[in-house]
């Protein structure tokens, strides 16, 4: 049966072969070389994480397979800057157009907007990919283990760290959690919803984070709306998250509640 995660990736192959038309991976890093310099994603997690306050990856999402439109008409610049005022440690960015409503002039108005590091989330199925990102601006890339082999995997992370960029690699289970370990950066995310089914569950993140070696950081993402989610994944360890829906549906001061969540842990 093919999934929606199949579904995407295999129009995600008829991008890469659109931009492979329009550009060539030199073109595309020699734009990257003279994009601005990097914002380092990582470091600004670890300074949140440090005063042991709650390292937040506020996320730009217009719609989603899962829950379908999530803000219609949003203003992503606006939500941006609010996500920064109320002391978001990083931005992602959806830029995937079919299923997310998203795209990289969205990605480009918002960093000129806001001093964030930002996280380039899409689906990235060829190391063109990366080098767009990078010309675009962006600080951080996504590899997603259930969407791509061992191989594939370490050369999007290599292009990336070419670029000076970071790499959140996701995860879902144990045995993508041991792949994960396998490649070289710190950053990996656990991934609550699982992209095959559309479910999604906290307790994903409180199976794996024992099983993270502790020269790893854990991001907990997907899922999470409350302080009580919050303080259930700091239980394990977590200090860092990755939060879409449920702050795009905020309509009203949408900074105290970005504020609320990054302050939050039990007395
Ligand atoms: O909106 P949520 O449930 O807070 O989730 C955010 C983020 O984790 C989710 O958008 C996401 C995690 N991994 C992905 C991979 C592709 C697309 C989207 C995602």
């Amino acid at each position: 049966m093919s999934t929606a995660l199949d579904r995407i990736i295999a129009y995600k192959h008829d991008e890469v072969a659109a931009l492979k038309q329009a550009e060539s991976f030199e073109s595309l890093s020699r734009m990257a070389s003279e994009a601005s310099p990097v914002r380092g994603f990582a470091a600004a997690m670890d300074r949140v994480a440090a005063q042991d306050e709650n390292a937040l990856i506020c996320e730009l999402k217009r719609k989603s397979p899962s829950a379908g439109e999530i803000l219609p008409g949003a203003d992503p610049v606006a939500i941006a800057t609010e996500y920064e005022s109320g002391g978001a440690a990083c931005l992602s960015v959806l830029t995937d157009g079919p299923s997310f409503g998203g795209s990289l002039a969205d990605f480009s108005a918002i960093r000129s907007a806001v001093s964030l590091p930002m996280l380039r989330k899409d689906f990235l199925v060829d190391t063109i990919q990366v080098a767009e990102a990078r010309a675009h601006g962006a600080d951080c890339i996504l590899v997603i283990l259930s969407a791509v082999d061992d191989v594939l995997a370490a050369e999007l992370s290599a292009a990336a760290t070419g670029f000076g960029m970071d790499v959140l690699i996701e995860t879902h289970d144990e045995a993508e959690l041991e792949r994960a370990l396998r490649l070289p950066s710190p950053l990996i995310g656990v991934n609550n919803r699982d992209l095959k089914r559309m479910v999604t569950d906290l307790s994903t993140t409180e199976r794996l984070a024992p099983l993270m070696p502790p020269d790893r950081h854990l991001i907990a993402e997907s899922g999470i709306s409350t302080t009580d989610h919050i303080i259930r994944l700091r239980a394990t360890g977590a200090r860092r998250f990755l939060i879409g829906e449920s702050l795009m549906k905020v309509n009203q001061m949408r900074e105290s509640a970005v504020t609320g969540l990054r302050k939050a842990r039990s007395n």
